[in-house]
């Protein structure tokens, strides 16, 4: 018999596979499982346009064998078949049209991971079995042939009998290596496992015979074996069902079978879209935060299904970042099984779906807002971070979209709230939307900067989490009202407020210029303050790095010592004030004493370290004494 060639490119493909070192090995079972699953299609698209053949379902099926002694795994199916040129052509000639030629010779060199970033059909299977023997009787034609192949040196093509239309494949499962196990390809539980994992939802039954165990007839403890023939996948995918079908329990059981995670979702999404792009999804929103969501191993993504059939597991350009919580699955019929990772980051209707999820899902999550408050809260505290993060990603190109799932804690109504209720609170006089940093609620509602506005009746949002004085930066106003923090130098606030009618005058002036340059270049200036009420000082600051971002610059690895510029601020009114003019006419060492004293106070109350503890504590002794 003589031995045919592949062709070229063929050929290098099958060399990559023979030698493949990828480690999804098992995707193999799942590209023969798809091959056999789309050979019944066809017979079953005929059988549609065909009055003489009738379309039996049962009929229909994909047959999964083993036989461990001889290293035998065979996948059957009662399909459309291949005669002897169609066996020459699929098989000895790559079919791909250009996926694969489409790299460039060096790079395959370098390692490129091929097998990953292609589905490569058929030929996968060589990644895993010696010799490949496929037999096929075509529709319609009495002979079979045999097909044979041990890789890259050729193929030979002979007839033979075959009693049923349809297609075999047997592969020669290869020897355990040192590196590699191959004998799990020859389990019987292992294969059924691949086989949920990635065509669970294949349409027509996938069969296996399983080695079961029943108590013996008679006995109380002794077992036997049998072989019990199993459909092992599950055949409808339930995204294909309408949702007036499905219930709660179907989606959440779907959510737990998937290992999406081990909550149970706050909301499922259920797509089903027809039109310039169609596709099914379903979509997840998680109640709980995965263990690892704030880490680097977090992968997000969804599956990826093309017409049923698995493609990729976290396909990430399905989702932005900032919605990266969200678990799910996407079918589409307009995506090819091949296509590469490469290749979907600029295919069109790939991109045309993320599009469309994307504002499905901020779509669920106002309306989630809207309608189930609690519920929304209960995600925020978990994800509502990540869309704060999203609100500075990217130069702040999706803040539009985000701006409206926001919420902050209220100073006047105690619990979260959004913008809009926010602007709709705000009376006509009230130039900013105001909001006061800090490590949390206690201890803002403690701050001296809010003295002015809580006393003027305006709501503080509290920003405690360190993402949002960032992201509000970025987002600079909403519905044309800008935001102003409570420790920023101007608070757009007209002061009628008799306090600081001799607040400005000589005499305080020199004091100020003394105090600070004492301070030296701990503060930029000191001044009088328009917004105390009853704390002798604080922090603010000048410029537009705020003190909470110096906090959290300094906190993280690769602190840059960026200072804010800080202003401590005097209330001219406090008794405290009374004794430091004093001091002030005369005694310089009080002055210095004070002048430290509150310094450090003011340090305190915006959470920030005092520089010297040990000088801090001999100058209240001093004070005392
Ligand atoms: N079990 C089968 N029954 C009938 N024809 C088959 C079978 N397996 C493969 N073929 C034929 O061989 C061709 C090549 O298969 P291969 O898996 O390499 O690529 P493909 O299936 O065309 O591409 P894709 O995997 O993107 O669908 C198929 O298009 C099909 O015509």
């Amino acid at each position: 018999m003589t031995v045919k060639q592949f062709q070229a490119e063929s050929k290098r493909l099958l060399d990559l596979m023979v030698n493949s070192i990828y480690t999804h090995k098992e995707i193999f079972l799942r590209e023969l499982i798809s091959n056999a699953s789309d050979a019944i299609d066809k017979i079953y698209y005929k059988a549609l346009t065909d009055e003489a053949l009738n379309f039996n379902k049962e009929d229909y099926f994909i047959k999964v064998e083993v036989d461990k002694l001889a290293r035998l795994l065979k996948i059957s199916d009662t399909g459309i078949g291949m005669t002897r040129e169609e066996l020459e052509e699929n098989l000895g000639v790559i079919a791909k049209s250009g996926s694969f030629a489409f790299k460039k010779e060096t790079e395959l060199k370098e390692g490129f991971d091929i097998i990953g970033q292609f589905g490569v059909g058929f030929y996968s299977a060589f990644m895993v079995s010696d010799v490949v023997t496929v037999t096929s009787r075509a529709l319609g034609s009495d002979e079979a042939y045999k097909w044979e192949s041990k890789g890259a040196d050729g193929y030979t093509i002979e007839s033979c009998s075959k009693e049923n239309v349809g297609t075999e494949i047997v592969l020669k499962i290869k020897e355990n290596t040192a590196d590699e196990n191959y004998d799990e390809f020859l389990e019987e539980y292992r294969l059924k496992s691949i086989i949920k994992k990635y065509s669970d939802f294949i349409r027509y039954p996938i069969k296996m015979e399983l080695i079961k165990s029943k108590l013996k007839e008679g006995t109380e403890q002794e077992y036997e074996q049998y072989k019990e023939e199993e459909i092992v996948n599950s055949m409808v995918p339930i995204w294909k069902k309408s949702k007036n079908e499905l219930t709660q329990e179907d989606y959440d059981n779907f959510y737990a079978e998937k290992h999406f995670g081990f909550d149970k979702p706050i909301k499922h999404i259920h797509i089903s879209a027809e039109g310039t792009i169609s596709y099914k999804a379903i979509l997840f929103i998680p109640e709980k935060m995965p263990f690892d969501f704030y880490t680097k191993e977090y992968e997000k993504g969804l599956e990826l299904y093309s017409n049923g059939v698995l493609i990729m597991h976290k396909c990430a350009d399905l989702l932005p970042d900032y919605f990266s919580f969200i678990k799910g699955m996407v079918d589409s019929e307009d995506l090819s099984l091949n296509i590469s990772r490469e290749m979907l980051q600029h295919d069109r209707q790939l991109k045309l779906i993320a599009k469309n999820i994307k504002t499905k899902i901020k779509n669920e999550l106002l309306d989630l807002l809207k309608n189930s408050r609690e519920k929304y809260e209960e995600f925020y505290k978990s994800f509502g971070r990540q869309l704060k993060y999203g609100l500075y990603s990217d130069y702040g190109a999706n803040k539009k979209d985000l701006q409206d799932l926001l919420l902050f804690y209220s100073s006047k109504e105690k619990k979260m709230v959004t913008l809009d209720e926010y602007l709709s609170r705000m009376t006509e006089e009230q130039k900013y939307i105001y909001y006061a940093s800090g490590e949390s609620i206690e201890r803002i509602d403690k701050l001296p900067q809010t003295e002015l506005l809580n006393d003027k009746g305006y709501e503080i949002l509290y920003f405690t989490d360190d993402v949002d004085e960032f992201s509000i930066r970025m987002l600079g106003a909403y519905k044309e009202k800008e935001f102003r923090s409570v420790s920023s130098g101007d608070l757009g606030i007209e002061s009628e407020e008799a306090n600081t009618s001799d607040a400005d005058d000589q005499s305080n002036l020199d004091l100020f210029t003394e105090m600070k340059e004492l301070l030296a270049d701990k503060v930029k200036s000191v001044k009088a303050s328009k917004r105390l009420k009853n704390h002798p000082v604080c922090l603010t600051n000048d410029g537009d790095l705020s003190i909470e971002m110096e906090k959290i610059l300094s906190a993280m690895p690769n602190n840059q010592n960026i200072k804010a510029d800080k202003v401590l601020e005097i209330n001219v009114n406090h008794a405290v004030f009374q004794q430091l003019k004093e001091a002030g006419q005369g005694d310089k060492e009080k002055l210095k004493l004070y002048t430290n004293l509150l310094y450090n106070q003011a340090l305190l109350i915006e959470g920030l370290a005092v520089e010297d503890p040990v000088e801090f504590s001999n100058n209240i002794c001093k004070l005392m004494s």
